[in-house]
């Protein structure tokens, strides 16, 4: 079999063009462009480039986007001080912090200080408490993302044995807790997992979460299985050995081209659901 392409920049520019006409009926009612605010701490150039890219995505579809950088030595105080001043501006409709974080700071914490109004990144409890329990919220972009990615082709995710290799807050445990929702049956696997290939070759579909480029190898692959390969790594290489799975897969997701796009899509999408709540 050769995979079909699940394509992330097509089904992302439709969910963009959506955003950017709802962005422009609710300017007329605020009378000012629905505003996402980006808090980068420090100066990782893989995340300066990630926010940068954010930014201008958001303005190009009808957004206001304004970037707060602070120094990489800020202390958890001064970051979550900032967070809770946006989290109280009413020019804000949402805050994105990127993670990581320098490690003094506690990011947990900062994240909580956005609050479940503004948290349109999907990263406090009360966001990750209403994915889990199947109730109205903002979901992970990533996540909501790769759900909605799948959905535009019609897989199916009922009863499937979906397979989640990696159980971070803002990508693993997140998209588990929203595949199980859609009633597919869940196994995580990490670092401490004994023999991940055994596992992975049991799916029906493989969500790759994890950061080490190609640890998925492409014989692990079920024929016919799903692949979202979640992973962007240095030199836009995933977590799958993509040649090698997509001779076995039914679908899959390109590095770059996939999920990546939907993430800011999401986002975006979700800056204009917080705006809208606003207007009432
Ligand atoms: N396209 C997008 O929009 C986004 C892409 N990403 C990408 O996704 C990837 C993962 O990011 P993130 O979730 O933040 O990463 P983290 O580093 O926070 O989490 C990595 C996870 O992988 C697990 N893991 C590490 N090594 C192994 C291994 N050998 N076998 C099995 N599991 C392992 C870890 O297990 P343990 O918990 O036991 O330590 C952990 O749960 C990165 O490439 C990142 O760039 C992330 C966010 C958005
Ligand atoms: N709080 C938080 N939320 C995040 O969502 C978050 C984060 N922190 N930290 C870092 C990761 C990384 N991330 C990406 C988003 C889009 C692309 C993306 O659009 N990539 C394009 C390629 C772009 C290019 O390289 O030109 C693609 O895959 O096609 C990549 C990576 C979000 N993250």
């Amino acid at each position: 079999m050769t995979a079909r392409i699940l394509d992330g920049t097509a089904t992302a520019q439709a969910l963009l063009d959506e955003t950017a006409e709802r962005a422009a009926k609710l300017t007329e009612q605020l009378g000012r462009k629905p505003c996402l605010v980006t808090v980068l701490v420090g100066e990782d150039p893989a995340s300066v480039t990630y926010v940068k890219m954010k930014g201008n995505r958001a303005r190009k579809y009808g957004l206001e986007s304004r970037r707060i950088v602070l120094p990489e030595t800020s202390t958890t105080a001064e970051v979550v001080a900032q967070v809770e001043a946006l989290a109280a501006d009413n020019t804000v409709d949402g805050i994105l912090v990127q993670h990581p974080v320098p490690s003094q700071v506690d990011e947990p914490a900062v994240f909580e200080a956005i609050g479940a109004a503004k948290d349109v990144d999907g990263v406090t409890m009360a966001s990750f408490a209403a994915m889990g329990l199947g109730r109205p919220g903002f979901q992970s972009c990533t996540p909501g993302g790769i759900i909605r990615l799948l959905d535009a082709y019609e897989v199916p995710l009922a009863g499937q044995h979906a397979v989640v290799v990696g159980r971070s807050p803002i990508l693993g445990k997140p998209v588990g807790l929203l595949l199980l929702e859609r009633n597919a049956t869940v196994t995580y696997c990490h670092s401490k997992t004994r023999d991940l290939a055994e596992v992975v070759k049991t799916a029906d579909i493989v969500v790759a979460a994890v950061g080490k480029p190609e640890l998925i190898r492409g014989d692990w692959i079920k024929e016919g299985a799903v692949v979202v390969d979640g992973g962007y790594n240095p030199g836009n290489v995933g977590d799958v050995e993509y040649a090698a799975a997509a001779e076995r897969a039914s679908w899959i997701t390109p590095v770059p081209g996939g999920v990546g796009p939907m993430t800011i899509a999401t986002l975006l999408a979700q800056t204009v659901d917080a705006a809208a709540a606003r207007v009432g």
